[in-house]
């Protein structure tokens, strides 16, 4: 069984268009939860520009499914810039409060517009295993954004990841566009191949939607796909607990 874990961000980005508490992030969690997700992720930015901490926050004694935060570990405290927002208190400072049930480790910047790379082990490793370490030692499950690149997962298990999420948006360009789908699939087979040689577990997310998932589901070894933008995009036309229950029928091949 594929987990699927929701994304929460969009929710978070439509309500901070203004100053109010709708639509509520703890509320679509729970619709979410109801409706069979097996986990929720967030994506708490130092800019706060969706999910916040005081989100995150919420989220952590509420749920009874899995918790998944992702973001960057370098990522220091950050002074909120809007009245009543608690300051970003830094990624690992976060992590480390609120003790999800797994941290996905993201090389984003600042500037970015959203995640658009995995981490390029051949330069970062010895900086990501320290990081590696401690979640281990917090009893919490680490996650690498990965591109497709079968030679990295090694390196990956090596500095002490449990899993690697693989980055998927250009499968969902591949499947978008109906462009090299066969070959580009190969390359994220043959990094999964090499993920669960190495011993690692194999999560998947960005761009998954309703149309690449049939695809993308066969993946060896795949445990868990994160999926928000187009599921939110997806419940706005027939609401959260039916594009739930859509996504985990897609997952299921039915
Ligand atoms: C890491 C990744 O691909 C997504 O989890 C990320 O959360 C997308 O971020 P935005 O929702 O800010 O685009
Ligand atoms: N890790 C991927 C994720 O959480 C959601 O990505 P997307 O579905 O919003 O592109």
């Amino acid at each position: 069984m594929i987990a699927l874990s929701v994304n929460l961000n969009k929710i978070a980005l439509i309500r901070n268009s203004r100053d109010t508490v709708i639509p509520s992030v703890t509320e679509h969690a729970q619709m979410c939860i109801d409706a069979g997700a097996n986990g929720i992720t967030v994506h708490p930015r130092p800019d706060q520009r969706h999910i916040r901490a005081d989100d995150c926050r919420d989220l952590a004694p509420m749920l009874n499914v899995e918790f998944n935060i992702e973001g960057n570990p370098f990522a220091g405290p950050r002074a909120s810039d809007r009245k009543g927002v608690s300051d970003y208190p830094g990624f690992m400072e976060l992590v480390r409060e609120l003790r999800p049930t797994q941290c996905t480790l993201v090389p984003d910047g600042d500037t970015q517009l959203t995640s658009d790379h995995g981490f390029d082990l051949h330069r970062q490793a010895e900086e990501l295993r320290p990081i590696l370490a401690e979640l281990r030692d917090l009893g919490i499950r680490s996650s690498l954004f990965m591109d497709p690149v079968p030679e990295q997962m090694s390196l990956a298990a090596e500095i002490g990841a449990d899993r690697i999420e693989l980055y998927t948006e250009s499968f969902a360009v591949a499947v978008a566009s109906d462009h090299e789908i066969a070959q580009t699939y190969q390359r994220f087979k043959d990094t999964a191949e090499a993920a669960i040689q190495a011993g690692l577990g194999v999560n998947a997310g960005h761009d998954l939607n309703l149309h690449n998932l049939p695809y993308f589901r066969e993946l060896p070894g795949l445990m868990e796909v994160s999926i928000g933008h187009a599921l939110t995009i997806d419940a706005l036309r027939m609401g959260m607990p039916a594009a739930v229950a859509a996504y985990l029928a897609a997952l299921a091949g039915r």
